[in-house]
């Protein structure tokens, strides 16, 4: 399999769990992940079977993108903030896709797709094609399942749009669970700015009664934590090295 590898940063790799072989606890699933937009740039690399994959793909990517962007766009208006604002750096930015697949399971209830986690992302958008992804609820500290509804898609806010609201948003942590005699699959769409555009608190939603609670970042950023941190030692999230102590 020429796309298995475990470096984060390559724009399209498969592999199981999330570093196999790399990390100490490791998790039921295998997965491809490649890079979306501009789709011309990144189509002539993604896997060319199955032979309509590149077509299909394709298709899901932009249409998907669409609905992101509206959902993005409606996500700043409602903080008030110009509605120009950063929004072309949003349209330009990078979409990438995780395909996610955790065949079944003989004991679902000792292990997990993957583990818990927020997406680093400004938006995710998320079709799964039977349940098993569950939400945490800070209400009750507990996990609560997202059922599967054909045909529907799960919108999350991730750690990015965390960082522009000042945490007026809170990203979304979510777990995969697994079947014990299915196979599940689902489609993550990751939205984000540019690799190296960082996103910072809006400088709008900050004034001495709310100081800034969060660093800035890039996507290359959660590249490199992702590359170093191991899942299985707690302290697995981005947003975590994000917040300024003192104000979280
Ligand atoms: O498979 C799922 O339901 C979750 C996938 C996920 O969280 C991810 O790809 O980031
Ligand atoms: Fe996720």
């Amino acid at each position: 399999m020429e796309l298995m590898s475990n470096d984060v940063h390559k724009p399209v790799r498969c592999g199981t769990s999330i570093k196999d072989g790399v990390d100490k606890v490791q998790f039921w699933r295998v997965f491809l992940k490649h890079y979306a937009h501009p789709l011309k740039d990144w189509v002539h690399m993604w896997p060319e079977n199955p032979k309509d994959y590149r077509e299909k793909m394709g298709r899901y990517c932009q249409e998907v993108k669409k609905v992101g962007l509206e959902v993005m766009k409606a996500i700043v208006e409602s903080l008030e903030l110009n509605p120009s604002y950063i929004t072309k750096e949003i349209e330009d930015g990078m979409q990438v896709m995780a395909v996610n697949c955790y065949p079944p399971c003989p004991q679902p209830e000792i292990a997990l797709g993957l583990p818990p986690h927020s997406d680093y992302s400004c938006l995710t958008i998320l079709y799964q094609s039977c349940q098993g992804l569950q939400i945490m609820d800070f209400e009750d500290n507990t996990w609560k399942a997202i059922p599967h509804i054909p045909g529907a898609l799960q919108v999350h806010v991730g750690d990015h749009f965390e960082v522009l609201s000042n945490g007026l948003y809170k990203s979304v942590v979510h777990r995969a669970t697994l079947n014990r005699d299915s196979t599940r699959i689902s489609l993550t769409s990751l939205f984000s700015l540019g690799m190296d555009d960082k996103m910072e608190t809006a400088k709008e939603l900050v004034d001495d009664q709310n100081p800034k609670k969060y660093r800035e970042s890039s996507f290359r950023d959660f590249l490199d934590f992702l590359s170093t941190n191991d899942f299985s030692e707690g302290n697995n999230n981005f947003i975590d090295i994000l917040k300024i102590k003192n104000y979280n």
